[in-house]
């Protein structure tokens, strides 16, 4: 049951000196009654001191706290428990935030950069902006978990994206460079490619000193060919992953921002190709190798589905 006391502590709603003596007594959401009003120990009833609209939503938000705090005290609990449990099976977690502090100190960048081009803003309903954020907070957490991360940046920073990249703690200081400026203004013209499906180069080789353009832009195939009609009237190169080449695929071409991404950090890492994208592509993209018709068992699923989620 939701108890008052617990957080009125937290919360400056409303307070009154009948509601502060009988914070003690650990009043439940059940004994308030809005529209009766609230009764003394002797059944009379106390003046309202609040509107009734005043006082659900003040009950609505000590409900919330209730339930938020509940919530991380359940998670706290359970990553103790999977640590516990990994140390005794001697099984490693990767790396501790102390150690990927460290590491952004302390690894080489490759000169190769992958940037997210996010100038896309206004054609998207909010719910397509949160995945593509969604997608940048994986972009940054393969890179910064990789022994040999790319130069990442994030360019046409809008104030929209700022604000909703601002509900996660810190991300000023994360390994990402902002930049409010297009990529045109950021690199060499010369040195950019726009990543796209629709183009008809094929990338075989990742260059150093190279700015690789990903679209930001989840649009459910409706702006089909946007980035490169972009790319061509900007007049700056293009190309596609080599998709074709090393895979069959029972799905569309057009892959997620973070898929991209991370395919072209493990290539940037050395990995073959095939491997690289048998191993990211998730299963339900149903990518099988070329050569032998071989279904591939080793597709993961990391739960993000195909292009635009
Ligand atoms: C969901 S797609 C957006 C599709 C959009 N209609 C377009 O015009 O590109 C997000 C971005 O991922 C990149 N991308 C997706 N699939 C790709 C592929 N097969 N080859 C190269 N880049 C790809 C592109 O940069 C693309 O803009």
């Amino acid at each position: 049951m939701d108890k008052i006391e617990d957080v009125s502590s937290k919360d400056s709603g409303p307070k009154s000196k009948d509601y502060d003596e009988n914070s003690s007594r650990q009043i439940t959401l059940f004994d308030i009654k809005i529209d009766n009003g609230l009764k003394d120990d002797d059944g009379n009833e106390i003046p309202r001191p609040f509107t009734k609209s005043q006082m659900r939503k003040w009950l609505r938000k000590v409900k919330w706290e209730n339930k938020k705090a509940d919530k991380r005290a359940f998670e706290k609990a359970k990553a103790k428990a999977r640590r516990k449990e990994a140390q005794e099976e001697n099984i490693s977690l990767g790396p501790s935030r102390k150690a990927l502090k460290r590491m952004k100190l302390e690894r080489p960048k490759r000169s190769t950069s992958l940037v997210i081009d996010l100038s896309f803003d206004h054609l998207m309903i909010e719910k397509d902006r949160f995945k593509v954020i969604k997608q940048i907070l994986r972009c940054y957490s393969v890179n910064r978990r990789s022994e040999n991360p790319v130069q990442f940046h994030l360019t046409s920073l809008g104030e929209r994206t700022k604000s909703e990249m601002s509900r996660h703690n810190g991300y000023e200081n994360w390994d990402i460079n902002y930049h409010e400026a297009s990529y045109l203004e950021v690199f060499p013209k010369e040195n950019i490619v726009y990543l796209t499906s629709e183009s008809d180069n094929v990338i075989e080789k990742i260059e150093e000193n190279t700015a690789y353009i990903i679209g930001g832009l989840v649009d459910h195939n409706k702006y089909k060919g946007l980035c490169l009609k972009i790319a061509e009237e900007q007049g700056i190169r293009h190309a596609q992953l080599p998709l074709d080449k090393y895979i069959n695929m029972k799905t569309r071409k057009v892959l997620t921002i973070d898929h991209v991404f991370e395919i072209m950090l493990r290539v940037c890492e050395g990995m073959p190709w095939q491997n690289v994208l048998l191993n990211v592509l998730p299963m339900r993209k149903g990518a099988y190798i070329c050569d032998n018709r071989r279904s591939s068992n080793s597709s993961k699923d990391n739960s993000n589905s195909g292009e635009d989620e």
